[in-house]
């Protein structure tokens, strides 16, 4: 049976499904050409990240797709129940990448917190011109050790976040509308295991208290942060986005910005990607990357193998 990775996938995938009689093809065809080059290939299998879209008009098209994987967390860019009434099969790697997303968030956080994203591209080239000027200008950090981070959404990825905050000497104060509380397991090099209960509150709340904010919870119709949750805020606090686009109001933010209500904020997804905003490019209050909360070797390597093995397990 044949796959197409149209979004790429891990060695370790391409191996582990080769072992279980699979051919697996990881070029990328273009939105536009992928019904002819289904059809044309007899592929069972599309596994997709976030770049390639299935929806309602390739499923009907492609009667022969058994299984759709989304290599990643976020089904937005699939019609999963539309493709599941039609009896596909839609799978994806929920647990997978928790971790990754939580350390490019605290990535962010402490550069922000220190202007690492600023002084690293104003460091003068030649001479010390400005070397002094610059130190001027960064001279009020702030350290991340004792302060609060407010997560918005508990679930494997909030969490993941919460447990490095924890290691990092933070408070956390967590909002989930499905969650009273959550049990965290910090595990330690040597093996040592330490536990903390969590017991989240309310959205206004996190809101209030949070001197960082980051947030972990699916795309949906409204925003999340808009104009009235930013005046809720703490002043000169640090946001995080490394969710959604669509979940910050980016309009509503940069305006924030300018109020120094928000200090400093993060943003790896954008409303419109992949061109965000030029705003939002150019402002040295933002933190910015390209949707790569996911985005490592390790995360990738777990992706690729829990695919295929969900693949073996439904087509043997
Ligand atoms: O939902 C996800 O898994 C993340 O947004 C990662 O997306 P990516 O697979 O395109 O990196």
């Amino acid at each position: 049976m044949k796959v197409l990775a149209n979004d790429g996938i891990s060695q370790s995938g391409i191996d582990a499904l080769e072992k279980g009689g699979y051919e697996v093809s990881t070029t990328t065809v273009a939105q536009e050409q992928l019904v002819n080059y289904i059809n044309e290939n007899d592929i069972s299998v599309l596994l997709v990240r976030s770049a390639t879209t299935v929806r309602k008009d390739l499923i009907d098209a492609c009667p022969n797709l058994k299984i759709i994987g989304r290599g990643g967390v976020g089904m937005d860019n699939i019609d999963v129940e539309y493709a599941r009434e039609q009896g596909r099969h839609v799978i994806n790697t929920p647990a997978a990448s928790s971790h990754s997303v939580a350390e490019l968030v605290f990535g962010h956080l402490y550069g922000l917190a220190r202007f690492l994203h600023n002084a690293n591209r104003e460091m003068p080239l030649e001479g010390d011109s400005n070397f002094k000027g610059l130190k001027k200008a960064y001279a009020k950090g702030t350290e991340l050790k004792g302060k609060t981070l407010g997560v918005l959404g508990f679930g494997r990825i909030g969490q993941a976040t919460a447990k490095v905050a924890l290691g990092a000497g933070m408070k956390v104060v967590a909002f989930d509308p499905f969650l009273d509380k959550a049990n965290l397991e910090l595990d330690f090099f040597d093996g040592q295991k330490v536990n903390f209960d969590i017991e989240t509150i309310s959205k206004e709340e996190v809101l209030k208290q949070a001197d960082f904010l980051t947030l972990h919870v699916p795309a949906q119709k409204d925003y999340v942060i808009d104009e009235a949750e930013f005046n809720m805020m703490k002043d000169g606090v640090i946001l995080a986005n490394a969710a959604r686009g669509g979940v910050v109001n980016e309009v509503a933010l940069v305006k924030a910005i300018e109020s120094g209500k928000v200090a400093r904020a993060a943003l790896d997804v954008f409303e419109k990607e992949p061109k965000p905003e030029v705003q939002l490019l150019m402002n040295p209050a933002l933190s910015l990357t390209p949707h790569t909360g996911a985005a490592t070797n390790e995360a990738q390597d777990r992706i690729g193998t829990e695919l295929a093995s969900q693949i073996i397990d439904i087509l043997g």
